[in-house]
């Protein structure tokens, strides 16, 4: 049977440290690097990130939306750069923000969660813009498999603010909306052990007070890197729950690329500075 996420992301990022990298085929991307916009271009840009970066962090973030702009043939790439990035020992977080009514979500949990699915990925992000509760499928499906969730709480772009700071009724605790999906969290991993499997998406580049990120879970900041996100904004932002964080960058990678040894040696850099700052 497979360990809950919590354990598994715990072991993970104290083996690998805790740096994540993102897999974006982006077009402007694929063309830095000579390849064409094509299905064979994304296979060729996104399986060569892969096997340069996923045997050396802890967690790959793929972005779904750059494979699923070619439809079932990026989907295919998708299915592969899931197998290849846990094959190399990396926790894969697939980046999809989903979320529905509560029958939806079942469907989608089953897509991303469970191991019989071609897309079954470690982890996932999801989206508690329907309600918290709408999210319940998710958490029993990824209790089953041992998966995780990563919910949108105070998002890296400068937009999140107008739905994540608008304050709930009373009847809802009368609190920021991105601090109550933060409570749902931390009562769902209460008693966890050495963490809980249920995250949250805090973006490296933001203010961060008047947030409590003692969740008790994992915690994923991207924003690191090409957004302006620093180890040093992890430190100021998450202070003693930063140890729980892994910070993503994509493009601040990829950039570096087609060369393995340099997209390896960001991937190195990033570790060393996070340890240095974090412990
Ligand atoms: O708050 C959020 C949540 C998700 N993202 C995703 O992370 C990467 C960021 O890419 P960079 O190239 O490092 O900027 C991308 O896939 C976003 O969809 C985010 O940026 N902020």
């Amino acid at each position: 049977m497979t360990a809950p996420f919590g354990e598994r992301f715990a072991a993970a990022i104290a083996e690998r440290g805790q740096f994540c990298v993102g897999i974006d085929p982006h077009a402007g991307m694929l063309h830095e690097w000579g390849l064409d916009d094509t299905v064979a271009g994304l296979e060729k840009f996104a399986l060569t990130a892969v096997e340069a970066v996923a045997p050396y962090c802890s967690v790959v973030k793929p972005q779904s939306a750059f494979y699923e702009r070619f439809g079932s043939q990026g989907i295919a790439v998708l299915e592969r750069v899931i197998a290849e990035s846990r094959a190399a020992g990396a926790l894969v977080l697939l980046d999809v923000k989903r979320g529905d009514i509560g029958s939806t979500s079942q469907a989608y949990a089953e897509a991303y969660l469970d191991p019989r699915s071609p897309l079954a990925s470690d982890a996932i992000t999801i989206s508690p813009y329907l309600g918290f509760g709408s999210l319940l499928p998710f958490v029993e499906v990824a209790r089953i498999n041992g998966g995780g969730l990563f919910v949108l709480a105070a998002t890296s772009n400068k937009e999140g603010p107008e739905v994540q700071e608008a304050m709930t009724n009373d009847e809802f605790g009368g609190r920021t909306v991105g601090s109550a999906m933060l409570d749902h969290l931390r009562e769902l991993n209460h008693g966890a052990h050495p963490v809980g499997s249920f995250g949250a998406v805090v973006g490296a580049t933001i203010d961060g007070s008047g947030y409590d990120f003692a969740i008790n879970g994992p915690i994923l900041a991207p924003g690191y890197g090409e957004q302006g996100g620093t180890a040093a904004d992890i430190v100021r932002i998450f202070g003693a729950s930063a140890h729980h964080v892994v910070a993503s960058s994509s493009r601040g990678v990829l950039r570096l690329g087609p060369d393995a040894g340099a997209m390896r040696g960001a991937v190195e850099r990033a570790n060393d500075e996070l340890r240095s700052l974090l412990g």
